[in-house]
């Protein structure tokens, strides 16, 4: 892990979920390499990377659905077990749902494979919470698919899991439905649920999220705390004038883009944006010099793009 940019790392909580020297391979081609990360109790962890990064491996891994081909994974302090497996939720990238179970029996059908002596007044809690009440007796296969994704979440949250695990959480959701499940989750990490999950979702990581993890090709590329790694990546700069850009001081600046009259500058980190500001006046009329931190789907887009 020696490229690593690893920011905010652990200060001495017992992490909720570790892993340490895991490697995997598909027919000998590596698709995880040396992974190793902790997740702390409580926190919203973001897993981020391209298509084909390896995430949805890494939590097949987790949930033991796969075995890494070496290292070690642990989760609430042991191996998975049968035990772990009722404390663990799991929202998959696709459901693998018998299509012709109604809402209802299949809802009480997870809950039981989680233990769950008596669901249905948590079912009826989470139906009417996901607005699927009036569907109770649909058959899976008749649902649309942000149905089915809400149908998934409940399965994946009705037996309150101290860590729940999703792959992807907004996908095929509708601006309304993708709030519901947003707010959903900060309610019941507020409540001291640990969240992980897998997304393309910038915004909604830098939002939500309080730490993260971003694969390329398999391997770790950033790990740290959000606003760590944003404001170690530098400084954007949204600048309206009038006149004619000068050349930029190189040392400062990693990038311009110019649309005449309005500019976007991304500062290197450490530069000082009062300096460019002295040497712009120089030359051009200053309508606007906005000065924040670089948002994180442009470092993604910097980062992925240097692991080609
Ligand atoms: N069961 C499998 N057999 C062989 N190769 C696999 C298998 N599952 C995944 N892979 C390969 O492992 C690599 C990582 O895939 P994975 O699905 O973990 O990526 P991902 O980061 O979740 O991607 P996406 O963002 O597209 O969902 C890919 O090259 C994929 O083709």
């Amino acid at each position: 892990m020696d490229d690593v940019k690893s920011v905010g790392k652990t200060d001495g909580e017992i992490p909720v979920l570790e892993l340490s020297g895991l490697f995997k391979s598909f027919d000998k081609k590596p698709v995880l390499v040396d992974i190793g990360f902790e997740v702390r109790k409580g926190e919203i962890f973001a897993l981020l990377g391209p298509n084909g990064a390896g995430k949805t491996t890494m939590i097949r891994i987790i949930l033991d659905i796969f075995r890494p081909d070496s290292g070690k994974v642990s989760v609430l302090g042991a191996p998975f077990s049968e035990e772990t497996k009722n404390r663990i939720g799991y929202l998959p990238e696709e459901g693998g749902i018998d299509k012709k179970l109604k809402l209802w029996e299949c809802i009480r059908f997870f809950a039981s494979l989680k233990g769950m002596a008596d669901p249905d007044p948590a079912a009826e809690t989470w139906l009417s919470r996901m607005n699927l009440s009036d569907y109770r007796n649909k058959k899976v296969g008749e649902l649309s698919k942000g149905m089915s994704r809400r149908l998934q979440f409940i399965i994946a949250v009705i037996h309150t899991p101290e860590i729940l695990i999703l792959d992807e959480p907004f996908y095929g959701l509708d601006p309304v439905n993708k709030k519901l499940i947003k707010d959903t989750l900060l309610e019941l990490n507020r409540e001291g649920m640990t969240i992980i999950m897998s997304t393309h979702q910038m915004d909604e990581v830098e939002r939500m999220c309080d730490r993260l993890l971003m694969l390329n090709r398999g391997k770790i590329v950033l790990y740290g705390g959000i606003n760590e790694i944003r404001e170690s990546f530098g400084y954007s700069v949204s600048l309206g004038y009038e006149g004619v850009l000068p050349e930029l001081d190189s040392g400062r600046i990693v990038s311009i883009n110019d649309y005449k009259s309005h500019a976007e500058l991304v500062i290197k980190s450490g530069a000082d944006t009062q300096d460019i500001l002295r040497e712009l006046v120089d030359s051009v009329r200053i309508k606007k010099f906005e000065v924040g931190a670089r948002s994180l789907n442009d470092i993604f887009i910097e980062v992925a793009e240097d692991g080609q």
